[in-house]
């Protein structure tokens, strides 16, 4: 219930007091016209004034002299016309606000989501699961909106049933004790079907996870899946979450069938119990016995729709706050980079005494070592070195533990890191494309990049020809991860979509891993022709590398030393 309210008051854009002021003026409305309603319906029985004395009927005659009308029964029936059409508009507005806040909601969870996603440091991606951020974009934050609007619900239906538990207390405070205690009654008996509810819906939100979570691990790996055969096991694992999901799906909908048909059942025998003891004991009159009937069965029926959507909420609750929580842990792992200088490279960047740890494991240990402007660097090592964690500190995704990196003797520490970043071309070790066009796929969406940009920048990757060939040309779709091309192909695109923002620093990590010699040896002669245009750190072992090195690094467990080419770099003339 807690959570419910905050999850009502909190939610962003959604204006909670200005629908909690429209449910209070609809109760307001709604007192006074369930108030007129027993003096009405004594006019009509010709009761007199057996209950003149009767607050709600004192409260009605007070309301009515204030504006100067006369308690008759034409006037008596349209104040509870108009105020109970005015509760019913005041009603709309603020929950039809409230439904249509419902997709601001989704809405907003996933921008902060999205946002805190990708502000988030580096390590922090190395942890999280793209299955989870999946699950929590397409369900959770649509779930999450749903446990709004029934939160929403749940205050109306708290307020309403307060202004009914008051109309009651002023036609007959003893019987509206006894409906109160009824109704207080009902919802205890019944609430454990909310908390089983509530467990179900955790269970649902934490299955639903793993399953997008499994089946997002499963896709990108079907391919060695099918070609060994091996993905049985893997599928019964699956199919032992899936039978987790639905034992939880089929706990809520027990528990909802529970909570309708039990309180259904306590409420006909609480009212049977109401009339009876109303008419034997309380001796209330004949038009008092209708309002209160109405009142009572308003109550019950009010505390039968508050427990069914306080259940709604329950379920809902745990989408809402697993999607908190994944926006949390986004912005808790926020880059706390706080430089704001201008990059610039016109003579080296340097390594000084470099050290780093993962966790709590040395990767690279005092590392010193110059890449000079226009040069092609290259760093050679054994599996596990610390490579890739090198070139990592470059880019700024991880911060060293001592020492200091530099861009022409400035600290990466006061560089705007993002300013940086924006002028360093990438082809990771580890390449997928995005499933769309070989187009969208160089330019990332940045519509500036010219056709003639993009020419140029396959020409140096070495994959004007088989684009040339394929009927689609730059159009051509490239399907899952890239997987319509051939390995090589995937690297040249790659390549391209680094070199297309003729970036100041070109990082290659084992670009050629899939290319033959020829296609390797003539993308290094184009790399090479460029030296002047680009500064070039490649991690590689190839010897059509080495060839075209400039500089030449071991790095052996975290340790860094200059080595010598092997032979003069052939450097052809441009
Ligand atoms: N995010 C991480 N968390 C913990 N340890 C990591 C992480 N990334 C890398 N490592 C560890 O750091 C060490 C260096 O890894 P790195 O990727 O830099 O090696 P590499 O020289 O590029 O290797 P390879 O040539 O095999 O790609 C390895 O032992 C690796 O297990």
């Amino acid at each position: 219930m807690k959570q419910v309210f905050r999850i009502f008051f909190t939610a962003e854009g959604t204006r909670p007091w200005a629908v909690l002021f429209c449910l209070l003026l609809a109760g307001f409305a709604e007192v006074i016209s369930l108030s007129a309603l027993l003096p009405t319906i004594q006019a009509i029985a010709s009761e007199g004034t057996n209950s003149a004395g009767s607050p709600a009927v004192v409260l009605i005659h007070d309301f009515m002299s204030k504006f100067g009308i006369a308690p008759t029964l034409p006037n008596l029936v349209i104040v509870v016309v108009v105020f109970f059409a005015l509760k019913t508009l005041l009603s709309f507005v603020a929950l039809s606000y409230a439904g249509i806040a419902i997709a601001h909601v989704s809405t907003t969870l996933r921008r902060q989501l999205i946002s805190a996603l990708f502000n988030a440091r580096w390590s922090y991606y190395t942890q999280l699961h793209a299955g989870r951020v999946a699950n929590t974009i397409s369900g959770d934050a649509a779930f999450a909106a749903a446990a709004y609007f029934v939160a929403a619900q749940v205050v109306a239906y708290s307020i309403q049933g307060i202004v009914y538990g008051l109309v009651a207390f002023l036609v007959d405070w003893r019987l509206a004790l006894l409906g109160i205690g009824v109704g207080v009654v009902i919802a205890a008996a019944l609430n454990w079907l909310v908390d089983v509810a509530k467990r179900a819906g955790y269970k649902r939100a934490d299955r639903t996870s793993d399953l997008t979570k499994f089946i997002t691990d499963l896709i990108n790996n079907i391919k060695p899946l099918k070609t060994m055969n091996r993905y049985d096991k893997l599928v019964a694992q699956m199919t032992g979450i899936l039978k987790r999901l639905r034992k939880a799906l089929a706990t809520r909908e027990v528990a909802r069938q529970g909570l309708a048909q039990g309180s259904e059942l306590l409420i006909i025998i609480a009212l049977g119990v109401g009339v009876y003891l109303a008419v034997t004991i309380a001796k209330v009159s004949l038009a008092e016995l209708v309002v209160l009937g109405i009142v009572f069965f308003q109550v019950l029926s009010i505390i039968n729709r508050l427990q069914k959507f306080l259940q709604q909420a329950a379920e809902n609750e745990s989408a809402y706050i697993r999607t908190e929580e994944l926006i949390a842990s986004a912005v808790a792992a926020r880059e706390t980079h706080t430089g704001t200088l201008p990059p610039t490279l016109t003579k080296e960047c340097r390594f000084e005494d470099v050290t780093f740890a993962h966790e709590e494991t040395p990767v690279v240990r005092n590392a010193n070592l110059s890449i000079k402007v226009g040069s092609i660097t290259v760093l050679q090592g054994g599996s596990g070195a610390g490579k890739t964690t090198l070139i990592d500190l470059l880019i700024g995704l991880h911060m060293p533990d001592s020492g200091k990196i530099t861009l022409d003797g400035v600290s990466l520490a006061d560089i705007d890191i993002k300013q940086w970043r924006r002028s360093i071309g990438y082809v990771p070790q580890e390449l997928s494309l995005l499933h769309t066009t070989i187009r969208d796929n160089l330019t990332l969406g940045d519509t500036e990049i010219s056709d003639d940009a993009i020419k140029l920048a396959l020409d140096q990757a070495g994959a004007s020809d088989f684009i040339l060939e394929m009927p689609r040309g730059l159009d051509t779709e490239v399907g899952s991860m890239g997987a319509k091309l051939s390995g090589g192909q995937r690297q040249r695109i790659a390549l391209a979509r680094a070199l297309v923002t003729k970036p100041k620093l070109l990082i290659l990590d084992e670009v050629t891993s899939a290319l033959d010699p020829d296609t390797e040896q003539s993308i290094c002669e184009n790399i090479a022709a460029l030296r002047g245009q680009y500064t070039t750190v490649a991690i590689t072992h190839r010897p059509a590398w080495t060839e075209v090195a400039t500089h030449l690094y071991k790095v052996e467990k975290g340790s860094v030393t200059k080595a010598h080419l092997p032979r003069k770099a052939k450097v052809p003339t441009a």
